[in-house]
C-alpha cells in the first residue's frame, strides 16, 4: 500500500487511561488499512511503560506540555472539571512535519477506512449533537501551522473558551464553520456520538449502519465498564447507571481492547499498571488455564503447579537467570527462592492474562506503589528487599491481584 508520509491522523493522551483509548483507536485505524501516518501527542504524565507501547504502534509519539484552560466556571457549567486539559489539543497545530492532519479524540474508534477525510480543508468537522451549529472537536481536519497555533493561544488568552474546553475555543475561532462552506460541514457519520440511539432512535435505525467513526463523548467512557471476554459483553457496575451509550459500540470497543490492546500491554509488560483484574475461583484454576494456553503467543511459559520446594526455577531461561542473579547476589537462597518463585508466578500470571481472564476492567493505578518508577528500579536491579519489595509486600500484591 502506498504510504502518505506528510499526512497524519493525530490523537491525544495526557495520561495512561486515555492512552488506552488511543491504543484502541490506533488499532481500529490500522485494521481499516489507513495509508496515513498515526501520531499521538502525550504529556509528561504518561508512564514510561505506556510510552514504550505507544512508540511500538504509532508512527510518531510527540511529547508536549500540558495546556490547561483552568476555566473552572465554564467547565462547571458542563459538569466536566477535568476538561481544561483538552487545551493541550491545540498543540496539534505545531505538527508542521505534516501538511494536513485529521484529529481524533482518544475516546473514538473508526469502523471503516476514512482516509477520504484528507480531501477536505481546514477546518472541516461534524456537527455537535448537543448544539448542531457548533462542530464537535472529537474529529476535525486541520493544517498544522505555527502561525495558527500562536493565534489560537492568543485568542484563548483574550477570549477564553465559552465551555472551558477546546471545543468552545475552536468554535469561536473557526466561527464561520456553521454558515460559510458546506464542504467543511462533515457528515455526523464521521463523529457519531455513541448515545445517538437514545437522542434520535429512528434516525439511528435509518442511518446508523453507515457510521464511520464512533465517539464515546460524555463523562462516562467505555473503559469505565466491566467486560466479560467469554460473552463479549460489557456491563455497568456499581451505582447509578451512566448516561446512555449504545452497548453495541461499548462491546466493540472492549472486543478491540481485549483482543488487540491487552496482548500489546502484556508483551510490553505494562499490564499490571492498568490494574487488569482477574476473578478466578482460586489459584490452581488460574494456573490450569494458563498452562492450557501455554503454546499460544504472546503468553509467556507458565508454571504447571505452585511448588514452593527448592527445585530449580527453569520455566523461563531469561527470567530464571535474572532470578538466580538476585539470589546469588544476596546469598539468602531459601528465602529468596520462594520470593523469586512468587515474582515469577506474578509475571507469568500477567503474561497469561490475554487469554485467561474472565473479566477485564481498566483502572488508573499509576499512583500505586508498583508504579513506573518502581518498575524501572526493579529492572535496573535496585530492589528494596527489606522495604517495599519485601516478600510480604509481594505476597500482598499477589493476593490483591488474585482477588
Ligand atoms: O484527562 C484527559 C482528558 C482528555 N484528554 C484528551 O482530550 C480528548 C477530549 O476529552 P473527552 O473526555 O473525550 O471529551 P468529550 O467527552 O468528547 O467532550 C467534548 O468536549 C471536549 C472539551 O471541549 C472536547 O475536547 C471533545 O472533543 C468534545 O467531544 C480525549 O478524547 C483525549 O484525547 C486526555 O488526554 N486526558
Ligand atoms: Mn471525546
Amino acid at each position: 500500500m502506498f504510504a502518505v508520509t506528510d499526512q497524519a491522523f493525530v490523537t491525544l493522551g495526557t495520561n495512561d487511561v486515555y492512552c488506552q483509548g488511543a491504543l484502541v483507536l490506533e488499532q481500529s485505524l490500522r485494521a481499516h488499512k489507513t495509508s496515513r501516518q498515526l501520531a499521538i501527542l502525550i504529556t509528561p504524565d504518561v508512564s514510561s511503560g505506556y510510552r514504550t507501547v505507544l512508540h511500538a504502534v504509532f508512527d510518531e509519539v510527540v511529547e508536549v506540555n500540558m495546556l490547561d484552560s483552568k476555566d473552572t466556571a465554564h467547565l462547571a457549567l458542563m459538569k466536566r472539571p477535568e476538561l481544561g486539559v483538552t487545551f493541550t489539543k491545540l498543540h496539534c497545530w505545531t505538527l508542521t512535519q505534516y501538511r494536513k492532519c485529521v484529529f481524533l479524540d482518544a475516546d473514538s474508534l473508526v469502523l471503516c477506512n476514512i482516509d477520504e477525510l484528507f480531501d477536505r480543508e481546514e477546518l472541516s468537522a461534524a456537527p455537535d449533537a448537543g448544539w448542531p451549529d457548533c462542530f464537535n472537536t472529537g474529529m476535525f481536519v486541520f493544517r498544522p501551522s505555527l502561525q495558527t497555533y500562536s493565534m489560537l493561544l492568543q485568542f484563548a488568552e483574550e477570549h477564553g473558551s465559552f465551555d472551558g474546553g477546546d471545543q468552545g475555543l475552536l468554535n469561536s475561532y473557526f466561527s464561520s464553520w456553521a454558515t460559510q462552506d458546506i464542504s467543511k460541514h462533515l457528515s455526523f457519520l464521521y463523529n457519531l456520538s455513541s448515545n445517538a440511539t437514545y437522542t434520535y432512535l429512528p434516525a439511528f435505525r435509518q442511518f446508523g449502519s453507515e457510521a464511520k467513526v464512533i465517539h464515546f463523548l460524555g463523562a462516562v467512557k467505555p473503559w469505565q465498564y466491566k467486560y466479560n471476554p467469554q460473552t463479549g459483553a460489557a456491563r455497568w457496575e456499581g451505582g447509578e447507571p451512566p448516561g446512555p451509550h449504545c452497548m453495541e459500540f461499548i462491546n466493540l470497543w472492549w472486543q478491540i481492547y481485549s483482543s488487540e490492546v491487552v496482548p500489546l500491554l502484556v508483551q510490553h509488560k505494562v499490564a499490571e499498571e492498568i490494574g487488569i483484574k482477574q476473578h478466578m475461583q482460586n489459584l490452581s484454576i488460574g494456573l490450569l488455564l494458563l498452562s492450557e494456553q501455554k503454546a499460544a503467543p504472546p503468553a509467556a511459559p507458565c508454571p504447571k503447579e505452585v511448588d514452593t520446594s527448592e527445585a530449580p526455577i527453569d520455566n523461563d531461561e531469561q527470567q530464571s537467570s535474572e532470578v538466580r542473579a538476585i539470589v546469588s547476589d544476596h546469598l539468602l537462597e531459601p528465602v529468596y527462592t520462594v520470593f523469586c518463585k512468587c515474582v515469577l508466578l506474578f509475571n507469568n500470571l500477567l503474561a497469561g492474562l490475554a487469554a485467561s481472564i474472565s473479566e477485564l476492567s481498566v483502572e488508573d493505578t499509576s499512583e500505586e506503589a508498583y508504579g513506573a518508577k518502581e518498575r524501572q528500579n526493579w529492572e535496573e536491579g535496585h530492589i528494596d528487599y527489606m522495604g517495599k519489595d519485601a516478600f510480604e509486600n509481594i505476597q500482598k500484591k499477589l493476593d490483591r491481584f488474585l482477588q
